[in-house]
């Protein structure tokens, strides 16, 4: 990347303070970008959902994943939780969306319950194994929440055979005016299709490991027995560790990252895996080279910039993200290792702009909060509208949890310290309600603005882009006007 004319900036900057300016390009369709990264998790796509417990959970990762993208279970989840949500999404189909599935009997009011956790919006009604009808969101409206499945399904059952071309499956959807239908493989139920479905895997590549399973990453913190529990997580399956805390250039990470180190190393020799270490975080170049040297391969960028987090209100600490990036990028890339720039990312200019700066991948968290598949319940503000409620992961809320097991006198002074909102409600935008409308409009965008760099790959991209410095205005200038002036 290079800045436009030249210029050196005074200061530092952040996403909204900078812009990219169009180059020659003779790649001549935003369809021959290739997304992929080479940070050694698999991704397709240089998106991770973060770990937070709002967000990232089982139907997050598989969501995720099977676009692309890995999801990093939060450090707080029990390592028994950790282990059956790998197993789940390792048995998830890596093309079809998992249906809801609910028996016949279940009570209306219950399976209305559980449509919203896909944001496909239908139930498969499912008996000793054989799918016997769907039923939706409208079928369950106008009925007694307390009448049973079986008297609102609708029973003329369309489904369509496994391992059909996406096209395929599109097209008989169309022409029966179906918005989806189950999958079976032979009689049993691999998965639902939808014409959106049929069509995002034909743009997209799932993110899978050696074996050809969705990938999943997740977290440890720097505290407690950081050894036993990095072994368990490797034994899990995980495809990426993240070693997390919110300073990450400190002494108890410098000691934590060359346990976990061993740990992957002896792991690799018993199953021929080298699973790759991401820890943070940090935002300078001295940070970023004393964790690699310490064991990391990806350094985790940010500190503050983050939808939940009140550091820089509170301490004054961090660094205006752009900046922070581009400088842990290029010491990372001194030292062949790669960074994720994690945080105060909201539209997919944010994206594009911290791949321009060098980063493998890009961690997402409140964003993606507000869809049907982070795992909180939804929930209905007074004008009716769905939420979800997220939090931070250093909130009282978040450290009430973490110390759980902890002594009353210890956690109360552990409480004392608290970095992060505990409750903001995220609302689903009702155009775009699932993970994947907001990652088809993350990969639009910046499919595009590689485009207009000329680049065809992410190296390419952040070799070629030209970024120049804008004013508040100039950000402003950038913004669609949805009514007149
Ligand atoms: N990216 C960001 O800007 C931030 C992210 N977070 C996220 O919040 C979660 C909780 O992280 P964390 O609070 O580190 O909790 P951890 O449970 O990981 O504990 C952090 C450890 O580091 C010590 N420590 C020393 N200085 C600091 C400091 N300035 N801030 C925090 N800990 C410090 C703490 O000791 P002692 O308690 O005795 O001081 C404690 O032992 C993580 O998921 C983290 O990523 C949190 C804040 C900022
Ligand atoms: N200072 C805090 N930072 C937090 C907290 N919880 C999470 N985080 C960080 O934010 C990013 C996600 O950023 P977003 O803008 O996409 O929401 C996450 O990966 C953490 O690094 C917190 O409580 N305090
Ligand atoms: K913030």
């Amino acid at each position: 990347m290079e800045f436009l004319n030249g210029l050196q900036p005074s200061h530092d900057l952040t996403y909204n303070d900078v812009f990219m300016v169009p180059r020659r390009s003779d790649v001549v369709s935003r369809f021959d970008v290739d997304l992929a990264t080479a940070d050694g998790t698999g991704t397709t796509l240089p998106l991770v959902v973060s770990n937070m417990t709002a967000i990232s959970g089982r139907r997050m990762a598989e969501t995720i994943a099977r676009r692309g993208g890995i999801a990093i279970i939060p450090q707080d989840i029990p390592i028994d939780v950790v282990a059956s949500t790998v197993r789940r999404v390792k048995a998830a189909h890596t093309i079809y969306d998992t249906p809801v599935t609910v028996p016949s009997s279940m009570t209306v009011g219950e399976a209305l319950s559980l449509i919203p956790k896909r944001a496909h919006g239908a139930a498969v009604v499912v008996d000793d194994g054989k799918p016997l009808g769907v039923v939706t969101e409208r079928d369950g409206a106008e009925v007694d929440r307390f009448a049973q499945v079986h008297e609102v399904m609708d029973t003329d059952m369309f489904t369509l055979d496994a391992g059909l071309e996406p096209r395929a499956y599109f097209e008989a959807l169309a022409s029966q005016h179906r918005p989806l239908a189950p999958v079976l493989d032979g009689d049993s139920l691999v998965g639902v299709v939808t014409r959106k479905g049929a069509l995002r895997s034909s743009i997209y590549t799932p993110a899978t490991d050696p074996d050809g399973h969705l990938v999943i990453g997740a977290a440890v913190g720097i505290n407690g027995d950081v050894r036993a529990k990095a072994r368990a997580l490797l034994e899990s399956g995980i495809d990426v560790i993240v070693v997390d805390t919110a300073h990450g250039h400190q002494v108890k990470m410098a000691d934590a990252l060359p346990v976990v180190r061993e740990e992957r190393d002896a792991f690799e020799t018993r199953s021929g895996r080298r699973i790759p270490i991401a820890a943070g975080n940090i935002v300078s170049a001295d940070g970023t080279l004393e964790l690699v040297e310490a064991g990391a391969d990806i350094v985790k960028v940010g500190v503050g910039p983050g939808a939940m987090c009140t550091t820089r209100m509170m301490t004054g600490v961090g660094r205006p993200q752009f900046s922070a990036v581009l400088e842990c990028a290029a010491a990372a890339r001194s030292v062949g290792a790669h960074v994720w720039a994690d945080g105060g990312v909201r539209y997919p200019r944010d994206v594009a702009l911290a791949l321009a700066g060098g980063a493998a991948s890009v961690m997402i968290g409140s964003w993606f909060a507000g869809t049907h598949e982070s795992p909180g319940d939804l929930k209905f503000g007074p004008d009716g509208r769905p939420y979800k409620e997220s939090f931070g992961m250093a909130s009282s809320r978040a450290v009430a949890n973490r110390t759980r097991d902890a002594a009353g006198f210890e956690k109360a002074r552990m409480a004392l310290f608290e970095e992060g909102i505990s409750t903001s409600r995220m609302f689903l935008d009702p155009e775009n309600p699932g993970v994947e409308d907001l990652v088809d409009q993350i990969t639009a965008g910046v499919r595009s603005s590689f485009t207009y760099a000329g680049a065809r790959s992410l190296p390419e991209f952040a070799d070629r882009a030209v970024v120049g410095l804008q004013s508040s205005a100039g950000y402003d200038e950038g913004r669609p006007l949805h009514a007149s002036w």
